[in-house]
């Protein structure tokens, strides 16, 4: 996919990211989070700019949407280049204390310097920084232990900033997802887009599922997903390493067959199912 195809820029995240900016300067520490899966596609070309040096701790989460092989090569990738992944998985709240504990580990480190200028102790101001649906409410959510913000399934939810207090140390503020203006790389936006991390008005999902098929045939991985044992022999009528003259016909044809000719709908449908069924078998994105 190398045209401009996909394009995501709603109006509320340029009002996010101005909101962001000005409400930089009030927060001690920022987490980071990124999708376990597009560790780089949820990386914000920009941020490191906007935080100037600011403490951070970076999160990868879904963690539970990986397999072993790219938790171990992201981890030792992220840790050759000096910075501390912290896992979890917000859904289910596995890894969300350590992320705690870091959090307040750090907040000590920024309480002594305050003392040490004659400064009182304050509770740390903790933004949670990231692309929409990575899962940043879910673990503001998981780190209260009650749901204080919304979590949902789709892109954009989160629409203004909001402070939630955590114990007596920490204050989080809940963001919306920033994206940049531009993706200037179409194969990272195809990457947000089949793990739905994007706006679905962004995309063509046709062309998105095509571009899936495609992706899936130049993994290595694909066998070990059995993918072919998968659904789509009965519900689709296909298999994606079957040899066809025109190797991507079988989505135009079998969304004939299944739903009269509406391929969007058939389109629709198959990255639903990849996302549910495959996406946690396969490796999007290695190192
Ligand atoms: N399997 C799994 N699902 C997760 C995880 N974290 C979040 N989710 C789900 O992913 C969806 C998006 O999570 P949110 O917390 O709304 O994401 P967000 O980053 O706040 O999204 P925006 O409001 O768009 O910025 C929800 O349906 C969550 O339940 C995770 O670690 N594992």
């Amino acid at each position: 996919m190398n045209k401009q195809i996909i394009q995501w820029y709603p109006g509320h995240i340029a009002k996010a990211e101005k909101q962001l900016k000005e409400n930089l300067s009030k927060v001690d520490l920022v987490f980071e989070v990124r999708d376990a899966r597009i560790p780089l596609a949820t990386s914000h070309p920009y941020l490191q700019k906007w935080l100037k040096g600011k403490k951070q701790i970076l999160v990868l989460n879904r963690k539970d949407m990986i397999n072993v092989e790219a938790y171990q090569a992201w981890d030792k990738k992220l840790r050759s280049e000096g910075k501390v992944p912290w896992w979890c998985d917000a859904k289910a709240g596995t890894g969300v204390l350590q992320i705690k504990h870091a959090a307040i580990r750090a907040g000590q480190e920024l309480n002594q310097r305050r003392l040490d200028r004659g400064m009182k102790n304050r509770a740390i101001r903790v933004l949670t920084l990231g692309f929409p649906n990575v899962g940043k409410s879910a673990l503001i959510n998981r780190l209260v232990k009650k749901k204080v913000v919304s979590s949902s399934r789709k892109p954009g939810v989160t629409r203004s900033l909001r402070w939630v207090r955590l114990g007596q140390d920490l204050d989080l503020l809940d963001a919306p997802g920033v994206l940049p203006p531009r993706f200037e790389d179409q194969n990272a936006a195809l990457k947000l887009a089949i793990c739905d991390d994007i706006g679905q008005a962004a995309y063509d999902t046709e062309q998105v599922a095509i571009s899936f098929m495609k992706l899936l045939e130049t993994l290595e991985n694909i066998q070990e997903a059995g993918i072919k044992s998968m659904c789509l022999q009965n519900r689709y009528g296909i298999f994606v390493n079957e040899t066809i003259k025109d190797k991507y016909s079988w989505l135009l044809s079998a969304a004939e067959r299944h739903t009269s000719g509406d391929t969007q709908r058939m389109s629709q449908r198959l990255l639903d199912d990849f996302r549910k069924n495959l996406l946690g078998n396969i490796s999007l994105e290695l190192p």
